[in-house]
């Protein structure tokens, strides 16, 4: 590592074209500006949407692009002006990496919803770098947007948190279902639905899994608490569970028809989109009319919800279920992700593998 103000030259894994394969790749950060901190990459989770930025499944990928956006990390430099953190904090980094501060998400604390924003990798920062995400040695990140990891929470399980945990957290503090009692259905038992399981169940929720198949059955009850487990292709299941759920966290990341989701929620019951999905999705007005039902939408959440967020986790004993693996597992990784054979997010030990084999 360099001193503050100099360039740093660090390894990351790349993906170079659709393809998504990565391989190393060198690169400097960005020169550490005064609100910026420096941080040794300990961990970081491997989400859906690496998969889909790193195949150019959005169709605006760059390339070189090192993805990851669940980073844990330990502070190795601050800036002048850096009051949050301090040399060797434990701390986090998610999606975001900047935002314009002016317009209203910005001042209402919710950055995520920011014209502005700048994403912590596949997107350019102010100075006009790419920015790269946290499978790699190190990364600067203006301090506005890091957390604190919590001493209850293990850094390795805290990783998923800061997106799949705060993408389930943030639409359910928004949409007031923290409250005891509710009936939860989390569709697609992935690394988000396994949050979504998690964190209904400490909230105090009945929550019903429904899957694509029957492999999750016995995990879900047995090691994740899910109350209730259907295969949506289970018609009979399926219409013995129609108006019993008060909302739906529905995470596949594919095409799939909405009606029976929509069928099993009850009056004013929400069904919340988290997946990306680049074809139009279908319901006939009916399916929302006759119970005010609502088909929204969420996009992780705010700095200051995934505080909160890893706070609620800390103190609830709520934890991410992974699997570790190195670097150079990345790859096999992604088309186990790919082909849905993992349980439940893989988190790659990015300090304890050799960047450069
Ligand atoms: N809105 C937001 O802010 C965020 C959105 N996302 C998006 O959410 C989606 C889910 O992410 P994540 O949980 O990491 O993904 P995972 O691959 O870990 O989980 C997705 C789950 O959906 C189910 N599924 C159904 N059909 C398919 C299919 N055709 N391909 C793959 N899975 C399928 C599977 O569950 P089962 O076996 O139970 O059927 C699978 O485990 C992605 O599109 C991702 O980009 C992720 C984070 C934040
Ligand atoms: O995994 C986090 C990011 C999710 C995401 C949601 C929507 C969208 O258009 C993206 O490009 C990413
Ligand atoms: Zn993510
Ligand atoms: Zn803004």
């Amino acid at each position: 590592m360099g001193s503050l103000g100099m360039e740093k030259t660090v390894t990351g894994w790349a993906a170079r074209d659709p393809s998504g394969i990565l391989s190393p790749y060198s690169y400097t950060l960005r020169k550490t500006g005064p609100e910026d901190v420096v941080i040794k990459v300990l961990f970081c989770g491997v989400c859906h949407t690496d998969l889909h930025q790193t195949k150019n499944d959005l169709g605006m990928s760059k390339y070189p692009m090192v993805p990851g956006h669940e980073v844990v990390g330990e502070v190795v430099e601050v800036g002048a002006e850096v009051s949050k953190f301090e040399v060797a904090d434990t701390v986090g980094a998610g999606v975001i990496v900047g935002c314009c501060r002016e317009c209203a998400p910005c001042k209402a604390d919710t950055e995520q919803y920011c014209n502005r924003k700048i994403w912590s990798y596949n997107d350019v920062y102010t100075d006009g770098k790419p920015t790269q995400g946290g499978f790699a040695s190190a990364m600067v990140v203006d301090q506005k947007f890091l957390v604190k990891i919590p001493p209850g929470l293990a850094p390795e399980q805290a990783a998923p948190l800061l997106c799949a945990g705060l993408t389930v957290y943030s639409p359910m503090k928004h949409f007031g279902l923290m409250g005891t009692g509710l009936r939860a259905g989390v569709l697609g038992l992935g690394g988000v639905g396994h949050m979504g399981v998690k964190l209904a169940k400490a909230m105090g929720h009945h929550v019903t899994v429904i899957s694509s198949s029957d492999k999750k059955r016995a995990e879900a009850v047995d090691h994740l608490g899910a109350d209730a487990y259907l295969v949506s292709s289970d018609e009979a299941g399926m219409a013995a569970a129609a108006d019993t759920l008060d909302y739906i966290i529905d995470t596949v990341p594919a095409f799939h028809p909405l009606e029976p989701y929509l069928s099993m929620l009850k009056l004013n019951g929400k069904l919340i989109l988290l997946g990306v999905i680049n074809q139009p999705l279908q319901f006939l007005t009916p399916m929302v009319m006759l119970g005010r039902k609502s088909i929204t939408g969420s996009f992780i959440g705010s700095v200051q919800e995934t505080q909160e967020m890893l706070e609620f986790c800390a103190a609830k004993g709520v934890t991410s279920m992974i699997e570790l693996v190195k670097m150079d597992y990345a790859n096999e990784a992604f088309k186990r992700l790919e082909r849905n054979d993992v349980r439940y997010r893989f988190v790659i030990d990015v300090a304890g593998s050799n960047l450069h084999p």
